[in-house]
């Protein structure tokens, strides 16, 4: 039976078949050691900098990535309207996320504008900039969009749940990805994913599969670069 099939038959979305399949890897990239540590209050403060300056070069390559989403929707959603509308909401959030990582920065005693991508980094900006082509179809670009908004609100809402020992100084950090709002951001864009899934093509479902495991790698390389750096 093909997993388009299995998904209707058992009355679920796409989005939660795959994540069923990939349970493992998606417990890895939310899971990680280093999220371990800030959980349970153990967070070496020098891996918490360098994942901070490299989030920040990743964020202002995040930016173009979520615009041609949106250019996409335009083009090709079945629903463009509803979907531009939630985008636009992510895109526009973004401003804000950029401040608020120069606000850290600063806090921290960070030089942001001497920081170079490391290895990690420079490989997932190159996946965002390869989803940008415009022959990437939008349930494969859509479905990038929500794994790596939602990898980031499993990870931190699990160091903000009760029994947590997240430090203070990290707690705010945890709360702009963690925070139910951002949930149900993620959820509204699963709800567009798993839409778009209904009438996909199995290539394209193939290939959307494939990419949400590419960001789950990556989410992990991403963590990894930055417990290395003590
Ligand atoms: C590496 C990474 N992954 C996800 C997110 C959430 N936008 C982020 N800021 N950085």
């Amino acid at each position: 039976m093909q997993e388009k099939e299995v998904a209707e038959e058992k009355k679920i979305g796409m989005t939660e078949t795959w994540l069923r399949k990939h349970r493992l890897q998606f417990i890895g990239a939310t899971r990680h050691p280093m999220l371990k540590s800030i959980r349970d209050g153990t967070i070496n403060l020098a891996s918490f900098k360098t994942w901070l300056a490299q989030d920040y070069l990743f964020v202002r390559a995040f930016g173009p990535f979520v615009a041609s989403v949106l250019t996409k929707a335009r083009k090709e959603s079945d629903d463009s309207a509803h979907d531009i509308e939630v985008i636009s909401r992510g895109m526009a959030s973004l401003e804000d996320e950029i401040l608020w990582f120069k606000k850290e920065a600063d806090k921290w005693g960070i030089s942001l504008s001497n920081t170079v991508p490391q290895q990690a980094n420079t490989n997932y900006i190159g996946f965002l900039e390869n989803l940008r082509n415009e022959n990437v179809e939008y349930i494969v670009a859509m479905t990038a969009f929500w794994a790596i908004e939602t990898v980031y609100h499993e990870s931190f809402s699990h160091c903000l749940e009760e029994g947590s020992k997240t430090p203070e100084e990290v707690k705010e950090t945890c709360a702009r990805w963690g925070n139910e709002g951002f949930g149900q951001y993620c959820q509204s864009l699963q709800n567009i994913v798993n839409r778009c899934s209904q009438k996909a093509s199995d290539d394209e479902l193939k290939q959307a599969e494939l990419v949400l495991l590419r960001v789950l790698e990556l989410e992990v390389e991403f963590w990894n670069m930055c417990y290395a750096s003590v």
